[in-house]
């Protein structure tokens, strides 16, 4: 777990634990006698601390956070290293992350590769720096860069580590080597002004002005969220706190959070984003199927989703032909991805190397013969399924016979619409959220034609692009919109029965999503959804009219149509649901537990539904799917985790409850997995990520 090797009065202590080096309980018992072994051999005048393979250690092991804590801790282990008399320097390369960067923080020298990152990311499973990271790192760079780092949970580049002073050098070539020759270089230097619980924090005089400040920013970014409000606490109390009377608050406030529901349920969002990107369908799966190269791609139709699409594809360097049908939409279009770029950049998020390759890289277009070299097309028009088979009929005969054609829909089924060319294997659905140069979620839906091949490519063109990609089967609105589907119709039914927008959508935001269903409606465009019913009524051979409260039986509501026809399209015309008149406070006081449980039981019952089916192949791909295309709270890990906290019996009452009170909407009859998983009384772990037996 830890190698150690001498090379000269050179003491290498290299940690080797793959993947990331984490330090679980076996690196923490290697690392504990490589350190006294060094110490006490007369020959070592020095020590290296790096890690083997692909990185420096990039933290704690968070597995191990569900099990009880084994002795020796991390910061007992580190604090031999501050209290010898022998240089310690930590060779960083990879990522030095959490646990590994504190390691490095009790090192007297640190130095990194150009292109190491250095964070503290444990905020982002619900935790805080717990091996005096919240004590030490402050007393090193001041309380505002600490602040920014820990509430944050950002990685920064070993250059802009160095401006802070957290390294003290950066090199190029073998980590080992330059770590011996820097040991060397220090070997009988004194130590006292080098060990960092001997320092005070440079700022301490402002730290009331400064914790106020992050307190009130964390409270605002991350509202709900508990552990970036204990990362300030803990951060304050390094410039308050004598050294040890810091480590005492770090420890009693990493302790209140370890036992939080909130950082268990991140740390299941954490495993699960992980989790999809093991996918499987029909003939293949991650392991077997290799994505073809994919070199230039084409957007099609210069809309909300085409443009963002663009702009997610040319910021990793794809080449773009961006069509449209008309010349103003066109140059709309183009000025549209021109302005997020150029807003990313003065925003710092986007380099401005990208910004200037990706104005290179984007050939807008009207010709489909410009087409016919791309290795990918992704179309994004209008969501009508003859426009979309036109369109893909016209490319199947124009491009090249490998090129990739996918789909944007958002709910047209991908076989109906490959069905319209010869290379059924080759079309699938790349489904991005709005605003598509943002959301982080991905949803790739393979057909029945679909090759595991054609899937292969599609989810590593979406790592590329910095997506958290799922891959679903194809069917009515697929994972993420059908399942969102009841969650919409249901708030729907709730305006019709009496409540208002701002009472449903309260309801979802005291839960913890940034918006609730009428606002997000208002953001993507309350056409959408009209256009969707109308689709799904036409492929029924079914018209809609003004007053129709019935789609095969099945309940509608009205209000779709009627926001349609009064051109209440959301945000884009001004006006949606927040311009609808609010019937002045004659309605009942709604009853919130019930929208919470029409809203959520209702697309609940819908995921068992679509687990049953193998539409998701784990519940992680359904969780996953909510966090990065509906900002689900992370703090409550997902939909289906969710389901798992509150008991799954419960919920299969209530939804047999609903069931009986609204026989006309087929979303409440109840799961059969969902029966059997709560009669059977089957703990999560086991109808998780691959137990297919479950099914
Ligand atoms: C309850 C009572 C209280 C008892 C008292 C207890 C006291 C405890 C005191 C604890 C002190 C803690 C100190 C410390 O501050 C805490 C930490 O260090 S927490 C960990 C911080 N580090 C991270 O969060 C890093 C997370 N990892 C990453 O960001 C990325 O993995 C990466 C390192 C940037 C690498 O990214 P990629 O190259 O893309 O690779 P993957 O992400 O796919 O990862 C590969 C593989 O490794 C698994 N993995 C990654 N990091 C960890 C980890 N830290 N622990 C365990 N496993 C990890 C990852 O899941 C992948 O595996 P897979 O899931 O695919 O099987
Ligand atoms: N808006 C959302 O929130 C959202 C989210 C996910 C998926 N989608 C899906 O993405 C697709 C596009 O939606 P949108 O909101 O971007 O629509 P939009 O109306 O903003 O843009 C569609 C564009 O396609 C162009 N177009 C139409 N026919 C064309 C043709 N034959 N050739 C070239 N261009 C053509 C139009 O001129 C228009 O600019 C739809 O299928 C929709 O269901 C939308």
């Amino acid at each position: 777990m830890v190698d150690y090797s001498v090379h000269g009065q050179v003491a290498v202590l290299e940690v080797n634990n793959p993947p990331v080096n984490a330090f679980s309980h076996n690196v923490r018992v290697g690392l504990d006698r490589s350190i006294d072994k060094a110490i006490k051999d007369t020959n070592v005048k020095a020590i290296v601390i790096c890690g083997k393979g692909r990185t420096f250690p990039a933290g704690a092991d968070i597995r191990e956070f569900d099990q009880p804590h084994k002795e020796p801790s991390l910061t007992l282990v580190f604090e031999k290293l501050e209290k010898t008399t022998k240089p310690v320097v930590a060779a960083i390369h990879g990522t030095c992350l959490g646990g590994g960067l504190e390691c490095a923080l009790f090192c007297h020298y640190r130095i990194a590769q150009k292109t190491a990152r250095v964070g503290f990311p444990e905020v982002q499973i619900g935790i805080l720096p717990g091996a005096a990271g919240t004590q030490r790192l402050p007393r090193l760079t001041g309380l505002h860069v600490a602040m920014d780092m820990i509430t944050s949970g950002r990685h920064i580049f070993a250059p802009e580590a160095l401006k802070y002073g957290i390294i003290d050098e950066m090199f190029t070539g073998d980590v080992i080597n330059a770590g011996i020759k820097f040991a060397k270089s220090v070997m009988n230097k004194p130590l006292e002004d080098r060990c960092l619980m001997n320092k005070t924090v440079k700022d301490a005089d402002q730290a009331d002005q400064i914790a106020d400040e992050f307190m009130s920013l964390v409270k605002r970014k991350y509202k709900g969220f508990e552990a970036p409000i204990d990362c300030v606490k803990a951060v304050k109390a390094s410039a308050t706190l004598p050294y040890r009377e810091g480590l005492k608050m770090e420890s009693r406030l990493m302790q209140k959070l370890l036992l939080s529901g909130q950082s268990a349920a991140q740390r299941y969002a954490f495993f699960s984003e992980r989790a999809v990107s093991r996918w499987k369908m029909p003939g293949g799966n991650f392991q077997t199927a290799k994505p073809l190269p994919i070199k230039s791609t084409a957007v099609i139709g210069a809309g909300t989703m085409g443009t963002g699409i663009a702009v997610c594809l040319l910021n990793a360097g794809y080449q773009v032909y961006l069509l449209e049908q008309n010349q103003k939409f066109l140059e709309n279009g183009v000025k549209t991805i021109r302005g997020i770029i150029e807003g990313s950049v003065r925003l710092g998020k986007t380099p401005m190397a990208v910004a200037q390759k990706a104005a290179t890289l984007l050939k807008p277009t009207m010709k489909y013969e410009d087409l016919a070299d791309v290795d990918l097309v992704i179309e994004a028009v209008y969501e009508n399924l003859s426009l979309k088979r036109e369109i893909f009929s016209k490319l199947d005969k124009l491009c090249k016979p490998t090129t990739l054609l996918c789909s944007n829909t958002s709910s047209l089924d991908i076989d109906r619409i490959g069905t319209a060319t010869k290379r059924g294997d080759k079309v699938a659905g790349m489904h991005f959220f709005a605003p598509a140069y943002y959301m982080r979620l991905l949803e790739n839906i393979y057909s029945t034609q679909t090759s595991p091949t054609t899937a292969a490519t599609i989810m590593d063109v979406g790592r590329k692009i910095g997506k958290v990609s799922v891959l679903v089967k194809s069917c009515q609105g697929f994972l993420a919109n059908r399942m969102r589907g009841p969650f919409a119709v249901e708030a729907y039914f709730l305006l019709e029965e009496g409540s208002t927008p701002q009472e449903v959508d309260s309801v979802m935001e005291n839960l913890g999503m940034p918006m609730g269903p009428f606002k997000t409606g208002d953001l993507s465009g309350l056409d959408i959804g009209y256009k969707i019913q109308t689709e799904l009524a036409k492929s029924k051979g079914v018209e809609l009219s003004v007053d129709s409260k019935f789609l095969m039986g099945e309940r509608i509501s009205t209000l779709t149509r009627t926001m349609y026809d009064n051109g209440r399209l959301g945000r884009k015309t001004g006006k949606g649901w927040y311009r609808y008149e609010k019937p002045g406070g004659k309605l009942a006081t709604p009853d919130e537990e019930e929208i919470l449980e029409r809203l959520m039981y209702s697309c609940i019952n819908e995921g068992f539904k679509i687990l049953e089916e193998g539409v998701a192949a784990t519940p992680e791909d359904i969780d996953i799917s909510w966090i990065y295309g509906f900002s689900w709270p992370k703090y409550l890990g997902g939909p289906m985790y969710y389901a798992n906290r509150i008991g799954l019996d419960k919920i299969y009452q209530r939804i047999c409850y609903y069931h009986e009170n609204f026989p006309y909407s087929s979303h409440w009859i109840p799961s059969r997995l969902l029966l059997k998983l709560s009669e059977n009384k089957v703990p999560m772990s086991q109808w998780c990520s691959g137990t297919d037996s479950k099914l």
